[in-house]
Formats: C-alpha cells, structure tokens, sequence
C-alpha cells in the first residue's frame, strides 16, 4: 500500500506555463526521498498539493490511499496533521518560545497539556536542542531555528513529513546535520519527502531521486543508481 501517490497529475497557475504536467509516482511507508530539478521546476508546487496549500488542475494525490480531492472545509486541518511541512525559512514565532513554537501543532490538536509538555522535551531532545525550551528563536543559530521548525513539523508524530529546500540557508556541515536528522524519521514511522535543488547534498544521502524538468517527472532514480 502506497503512503503517497500522484496520478497524472498536472498543475498550471493562471498566466504560466504547467507548473507540473501529468506526474505519477508512489512512496512507500518509510521511504525517504528527494525530488530535485531546476529553479521552477514545479519542487515546492508537488509539496503544496501534499499539503493541501494548492489543488491539482487534474490528476489524484493520494495520501495512505485517501484521495486528497475529498478532503475539503474542515477536514483539511485534520489532514495537515498527517502531514508535517518544513520551509527554508522555517516560519518560526519569533516572539513566542521554542516549547511554544513546538507546542503550538499540540495545542490545536487538543492535547493536555502534560503530554505537551512531555512531547515536546522529547522531541527537543531528539533534534539536539534538549534544555533550550526558554529561548526565544532570535537566541538561537540558524541552523538551531531550523531544527526548531523540524521539531515543530514531526512533533505530532505526522504519517508523512515534506520538507521545501530546509537547507538552503544552511553550511554545507549543517545542512549535512538536517539531513541526517531526516533520515533517522522514518525509523520512527514517518515517511519524508526532501525538495531540493543541492545535487551534491542529495547524492550524498544516497536515497530515490525524483527529478522535475519543466513540470514534468523526468527521472525516478534509485539510490543504487546514483552515480558517486
Ligand atoms: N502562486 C503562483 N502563481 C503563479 N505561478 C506560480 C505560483 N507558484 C509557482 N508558480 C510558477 O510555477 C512554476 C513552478 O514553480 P515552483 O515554485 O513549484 O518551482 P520550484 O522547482 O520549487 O522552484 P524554486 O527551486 O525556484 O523554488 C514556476 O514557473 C513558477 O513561476
């Protein structure tokens, strides 16, 4: 049973050429996976429809055998909870703090607020920012803001984690570090999809390579084949 898969699917934004033209592919639970291609190559636009940010002109998203066209109104948020989203800039709550900013996804959730409290110590302590709950993200790196966003997205324990270019601000090392990051998630059960446009980075992880040229899916490549 395929988590994800993409049916044909096609996406063109008024006045632009497809943005995505008839792509079709399925991940398994507990993949990780890139997809990759050129500035415009439609990486962010195959993650919106993921995440419900945008609506395919044609074809099925499904996400764990769900038809992504039925979930409308109010089901929407329910389903943004199976799916945790990264960006480059991670869109933290600058004014608020890290357990705050992590908390928040709980907290809609409806969770208590003692299993917050324990969710979030334990997800902190998984991305290696344990003890620095108090800081406001200003206090922190760069690269400790974007764990802070990774935290955030993989706190709810999401089914799927889609992730827009999470390295693009960072130093080759750091950015190595995120990387490493998610691919220790789907040992957790959740399975994660990576844009990027950093070709050396992706070849390095040695996962399956979707690449996107003008919209459409122009390679599907399995780790084995990577060239070093
Ligand atoms: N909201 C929008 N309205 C109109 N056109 C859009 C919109 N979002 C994206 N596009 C167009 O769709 C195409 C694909 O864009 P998309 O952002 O998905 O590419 P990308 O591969 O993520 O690019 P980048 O690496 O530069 O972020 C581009 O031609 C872009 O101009």
């Amino acid at each position: 049973m395929a988590l994800l898969r993409f049916d044909k699917v096609s996406k063109s934004y008024p006045g632009n050429p497809p943005a995505l033209s008839e792509v079709s592919f399925s991940v398994e639970p507990g993949e990780m996976l890139f997809v990759t291609g050129h500035s415009g190559a439609g990486k962010s636009t195959l993650l919106r429809l993921v995440h419900l940010s945008e609506r395919p002109s044609r074809g099925t998203v499904l996400v764990n055998e769900r038809n992504l066209a039925k979930v409308r109104g109010r089901k929407v948020p329910l389903h943004r909870r199976q799916v945790g989203v990264v960006f480059q800039d991670h869109r933290l709550l600058m004014d608020r703090s890290v357990h705050d900013n992590v908390a928040l996804p709980l907290l809609i959730a409806g969770l208590p607020g003692s299993e917050v409290g324990k969710r979030v110590r334990t997800v902190l302590d998984r991305v290696g920012l344990g003890g620095r709950e108090r800081a406001l993200p200003a206090q922190l790196s760069t690269g400790e803001q974007q764990r802070v966003g990774i935290a955030r997205a993989i706190v709810g324990q999401p089914l799927l984690l889609v992730a827009d270019e999470p390295t693009g601000n960072l130093d080759p090392q750091l950015a190595a570090e995120i990387m490493q990051l998610f691919a220790e998630l789907p040992a957790g059960g959740t399975t994660v999809l990576v844009a990027s446009h950093d070709l050396m980075l992706v070849k390095r992880m040695r996962r399956r390579v979707l690449v996107l040229d003008h919209g459409r899916l122009v390679d599907d490549i399995a780790p084995e084949d990577l060239a070093a």
